[in-house]
């Protein structure tokens, strides 16, 4: 159990005590306490919320279960599904997180404590390469629930040149430099890990972009403490000062830097072997993933809402053009939402027992056109008014009262009401932390170019099609 808690699903409290340890933060040239600095405390007091929620009476029957080894309520993120009914509840619970906060956190702890599920799942294919291994992940997967472990993760490689190997230039890769019998020494860094700050441990893996190495020292899989000697978290600037919803879903994105971190041994779950890390990255991912489009399908949801109270605040919702773009941003939500549907419907057994569900690869393939589409069709409804409406100051003052109440009012709205939905569909789509958002749209599931790539590459109908189409060209007619 993690000194100072109680065991099981955090409460808020507890969660932000956790975080005051050594770990070594860094933003804007300074180091800082993440839960004292301004800049942090906004958003671990949205995480903190969101872990109190798990415990409401009418929400704990939803998002917790009893642990069959502790006893102890735990999340059911952590859920490992042997069935329909337990994986229908693992997934209402993911609902719940993204909806409560409105498909804006990306990295919400619901997303990897499904990586650590399929970890687990996993285990025996690593006991192949070592039955150490898949020991270390099945305890590791029983440690993370039971102490409601958030986590982070970093896959890729530091962006200093991609036309570069690792066997030409080391610091290109994440390398083990020692290895002994208590355990690794690993160097190197990691971009990009969201959530680094307010994580407990980072779970390292690797991106298909780089799991063919020609060194295997380059292939580990491990996890460690945020606060482990010699690890270094660089994060970007805060935009929590930017107000708005910044300031309260700023998740953070960090460098990671491994200064020769020590890793003991029963935090290792794979070294050298660069074909089961080829297989093990979309085992690992099959639950995250989709728990990553139950996310996406809220944000969506959210910026149809916006879209449609723009659209309704200055009078333009009748228009044949604007209810054009309105069906078509509902279409993405309904395309999500029927995709989740048949990915659930096509949920299979894993080699280890449990239920995974169905390849998410479509709609990974199709989530950032999507969602750049979306911020678009906001912006194209919203026009000037996405950055021609009152701040709060100025709905304040009253010598500019009438002012605003004859020229800034909308349709059948105030000033007020017109220009707070106004200034949030800026937030989503023109300013800062909607860019950021758009950005992990696009590249969260890795390099969408490669995704659609492999969906091309391993689709199974591929050969039926291709039939179908040489008998038109030959002219071959068969109707039955
Ligand atoms: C906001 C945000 C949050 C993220 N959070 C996480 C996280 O929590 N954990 C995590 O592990 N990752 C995270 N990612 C990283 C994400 O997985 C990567 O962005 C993605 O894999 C692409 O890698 P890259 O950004 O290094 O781009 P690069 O690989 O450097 O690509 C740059 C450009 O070069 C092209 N390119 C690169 N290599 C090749 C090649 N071999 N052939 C052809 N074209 C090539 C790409 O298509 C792209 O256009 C996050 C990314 C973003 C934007």
């Amino acid at each position: 159990m993690l000194p100072g808690t109680s065991g099981g699903a955090w409460r808020g409290s507890e969660y932000i005590a956790s975080l005051k340890d050594d770990r070594e933060i860094w933003c804007e040239g300074r180091r800082v306490d993440v839960t004292g600095d301004p800049e942090f405390t906004p958003m671990l007091t949205t995480l903190a919320g969101l872990y109190d929620a798990q415990h409401l009476p009418d929400r704990a029957g939803q998002m917790l279960y009893r642990s069959e080894t502790t006893g102890n309520p735990v999340s059911l993120s952590y859920l490992a599904p042997a069935d329909r009914d337990a994986l229908g509840r693992k997934w209402a619970n993911s609902h719940r997180w993204a909806e409560a906060s409105h498909g804006q956190l990306s990295r919400i702890p619901d997303f990897m404590s499904n990586v650590v599920v399929g970890l687990y799942d996993f285990r025996h294919q690593l006991a192949e390469v070592d039955p150490r291994f898949a020991s270390n992940a099945e305890n590791y997967y029983h440690y993370a629930r039971e102490n409601d472990l958030t986590l982070t993760h970093g896959l890729g490689d530091p962006q200093i040149d991609r036309s570069a190997t690792p066997a030409q230039r080391p610091e290109l890769g994440l390398r083990v430099v020692r290895r002994g019998a208590d355990g690794i020494v690993v160097r190197g860094a990691k971009q990009i890990a969201t959530l680094a700050p307010y994580a407990h441990e980072v779970l390292i893996y690797l991106s298909p972009a780089n799991y063919l190495r020609e060194d295997p020292s380059y292939v580990c899989w491990f996890a460690a403490p945020l606060a482990s000697p010699g690890l270094r978290v660089l994060c970007r600037s805060s935009y929590t000062g930017s107000g708005g919803l910044a300031g309260r879903y700023d998740e953070q994105d960090a460098m990671l830097v491994f200064d020769d971190v020590f890793v003991p041994m029963d935090r290792v779950f794979l070294l050298d072997d660069s074909q089961t890390a080829v297989r093990g990255f979309a085992e690992l991912n099959k639950w995250s993933l989709y728990t990553g489009q139950i996310r996406y399908y809220h944000r969506l949801r959210t910026l149809l809402g916006v879209a449609s109270l723009l659209a309704q605040a200055i009078g333009v919702n009748k228009f044949r053009q604007v209810t054009d773009l309105l069906g078509e941003l509902t279409s993405y939500v309904e395309l999500v939402r029927l995709g989740l549907e048949a990915i659930d419907a096509e949920s299979r057994p894993t080699a280890s027992g449990l239920l995974a569900p169905g390849s998410t690869a479509a709609l990974d393939a199709v989530a950032g056109r999507f969602s750049s589409r979306a911020s678009e069709i906001i912006r194209q409804i919203g026009a000037s008014g996405l950055i021609m409406q009152p701040s709060e100051g100025d709905l304040g003052t009253s010598a500019l009262r009438s002012a605003l109440d004859t020229y800034m009012c909308g349709r059948e709205t105030s000033p007020d009401e017109k220009s707070r939905i106004f200034r949030l569909a800026a937030d989503l789509t023109v300013d800062r932390f909607g860019m950021r958002q758009e950005l992990y749209e696009t590249w969260n599931r890795g390099d969408p170019a490669r995704v659609r790539s492999m969906l091309y590459d391993r689709y199974p109908d591929l050969r039926r099609c291709e039939a179908g189409a040489r008998d038109l060209a030959e002219g071959r007619m068969d109707h039955t």
